[in-house]
């Protein structure tokens, strides 16, 4: 893995009797587009402000392209962008105002500016309607406004805080291949999000926090093995021995009778079911029904906290 673009270790914050972040440590690696999954109240935000910026931790260190992040350094911070969940866009400027204000604030001007917010605008669908106050804007299109505010100055880093909340689908693949596209051109990214579906289709790899810590942190193929795939067999009745070889079949790691049949739980099903069919066929059991539940994102928080990702 390259450099690390960000390292944070045991990062506390707590608001009056909330433990919002209670010893979070993870790095995120240069070029990375990186997954923070997990729901309301996770502390994911907290995570981001603390990150960009906008707030203090209680404790803990933060790691900005190998530097010791403090909030006062204006040039570390420069190496961030945040698309905050509260969009950060003026309703009473237009577009082109709100794209060159923020540039402004971190300095830039002139030809480089104009060139870049046009480019920004047009990345994002905004061009045609540049001249427009944000405020008549539907929720996609300021979502997709705040995205090209945040990126304005080229951060190393961009922090993505549920940046398709309130959007329609065609501005949430929009918003999507913007983030790839920023992605391959080098930026760093940080997506969060409650939606399992969004952050497995970004994000190669991912965190997973719940109350303020990180539960597991992988590639999302190692995180679906934390919870095995299940297949059903309805096989009345079952014959002698046939759970023992089942349990014998290399891959299986566990296998339960049910009332009508056997349960098996492997961590992943897809190899193993040529082998199951013709160990069904040498012992003489025809399974009358055939049920898989194969492990997802959401299976997985459930296994490891117990309870759903969504409320
Ligand atoms: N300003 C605040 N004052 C008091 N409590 C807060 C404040 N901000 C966040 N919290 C609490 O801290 C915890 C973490 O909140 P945070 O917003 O970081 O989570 P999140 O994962 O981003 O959730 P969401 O997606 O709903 O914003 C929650 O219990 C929340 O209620």
């Amino acid at each position: 893995m390259s450099r690390g673009i960000l390292e944070v270790n045991d990062m506390r914050k707590r608001y009056g009797k909330t433990a919002a972040l209670q010893g979070v440590t993870l790095s995120v690696a240069s070029g990375e587009l990186f997954g923070l999954l997990g729901p309301n109240g996770a502390g994911k935000t907290t995570l981001l402000s603390i990150v960009s910026g906008l707030l203090d931790a209680d404790g803990g260190e933060v790691l900005l392209d190998g530097r010791p992040f403090r909030r006062a350094d204006r040039d570390l911070r420069r190496l961030v962008g945040i698309g905050t969940q509260d969009l950060a866009v003026y309703p009473d400027l237009t577009a082109r105002e709100n794209v060159l204000f923020f540039g402004k604030l971190y300095g830039l001007g002139g030809d480089a500016l104009n060139h870049r917010m046009e480019m920004l605008l047009t990345a994002v669908g905004l061009w045609d309607r540049a001249d427009h106050r944000a405020g008549t804007f539907s929720g996609g299109m300021k979502r997709r406004l705040n995205l090209a505010v945040a990126v304005i100055h080229s951060p190393k880093l961009l922090l993505l805080d549920e940046p398709t909340t309130g959007v329609d689908p065609q501005s949430r693949n929009l918003i999507f291949e913007i983030v790839r596209k920023l992605n391959a051109e080098g930026m760093s990214v940080i997506y969060t999000s409650h939606y399992m579906e969004e952050v497995q289709a970004l994000c190669p790899r991912i965190a997973i926090m719940d109350k303020g810590q990180v539960i597991a942190c992988d590639t999302i193929g190692h995180l679906l093995k934390l919870r095995p795939s299940e297949l059903r067999l309805k096989v009345d009745p079952v014959p002698p021995g046939f759970e023992e070889q089942l349990q014998g079949l290399d891959g299986v790691t566990a296998v339960h009778k049910l009332p009508d049949g056997v349960q098996l739980s492997a961590a992943a099903l897809g190899p193993l079911l040529p082998k199951i069919a013709t160990l069904c066929a040498t012992a003489g059991v025809t399974p009358t029904a055939m049920e898989t539940s194969e492990s997802t994102l959401e299976k997985v928080f459930l296994h490891l906290t117990g309870h759903a990702l969504r409320d």
